[in-house]
């Protein structure tokens, strides 16, 4: 059995007297779906920003293919391969939708000085092109971001993420103020993205409130309740599982 690229060991976070994580462990395998659903106020967010580089844990640790990145900034954890979307839109609304992929993975590359003095496209106009058709946001590549609809800019969104080709992307609600007829382009979207990077298959961490949506796109789901993981299981182990119907499926 291959190593986990991703572990979490007994991670804290504490807001004042709010334990927001409250000693939560679990691994992602190389190339796996793995869900993070449970209640708002859960820690999912607080344990997505520890991963992120965005906030300190105060205690415990997270491994990335087993070395300790626990201390490491967002621009480090990049660099090492971790990619992530916001809960909120992250594009730049006055650029076109290609400048902003070519942008997204020029962060990924180097310095803001080194940017400025790189070439505009960096070769990196293959890659962007690739995604704008997989995402089929062609009609609209050279459009600017800021014009197109709330669901073209979550695609443009989705498709940065990808353009520096992570081992490691922490998707935060990517179906978030999608309307539904969009929601299942994008978990196709996902599993090609998942499936398509043959060896090295890139695992995808996404936390998400459309339970279809997560039950239909994960390998293996953790449930989250006031900071603790309540379970972690495959799709049909978390819908069967009693504790966890009771405290948030069932509502
Ligand atoms: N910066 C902060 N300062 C103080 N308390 C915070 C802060 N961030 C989160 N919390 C608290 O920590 C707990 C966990 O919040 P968190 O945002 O991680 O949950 P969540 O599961 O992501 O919720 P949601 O599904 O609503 O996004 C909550 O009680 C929240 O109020």
């Amino acid at each position: 059995m291959s190593a986990p690229l991703l572990k979490v060991n007994n991670l804290k976070k504490a807001y004042g007297a709010i334990q927001a994580v409250g000693g939560v462990s679990f691994e992602v395998m190389p190339g796996e779906i793995f869900g993070v659903i449970g209640p708002n106020g859960s820690g999912k967010t607080t344990l997505f920003n520890s991963m992120l580089g965005q906030i300190k844990p105060d205690s415990g640790s997270i491994e990335l293919n087993g070395e300790d990145v626990s201390r490491l900034g967002p621009l480090e954890l990049n660099r090492r391969g971790v990619g992530r979307t916001f809960q909120t839109l992250q594009v730049f609304g006055k650029m076109t939708v290609r400048d902003n992929l070519l942008v997204a993975a020029q962060e990924h590359q180097g310095t803001m000085f080194g940017r400025m003095f790189a070439p505009s496209d960096s070769g990196l106009g293959a890659k962007a092109d690739a995604l704008i058709d997989q995402f089929r946001i062609r009609h609209v590549a050279d459009k600017k971001a800021g014009e197109l609809s709330y669901g073209q800019q979550k695609l443009v969104d989705i498709a940065m993420a990808f353009m520096s080709q992570p081992a490691l992307v922490l998707l935060d609600e990517p179906c978030a103020g999608v309307n539904p007829s969009l929601v299942g382009g994008i978990s196709t979207l996902l599993k090609q993205l998942n499936q398509q990077q043959g060896a090295k298959k890139s695992s995808f961490v996404v936390i998400e409130h459309n339970m279809d949506f997560v039950m239909d796109l994960c390998h293996r789901i953790m449930v989250m309740v006031e900071g603790q993981v309540m379970a972690i299981g495959t799709p049909a182990e978390i819908r069967g599982n009693k504790q966890v119907l009771d405290a948030y499926l069932g509502n």
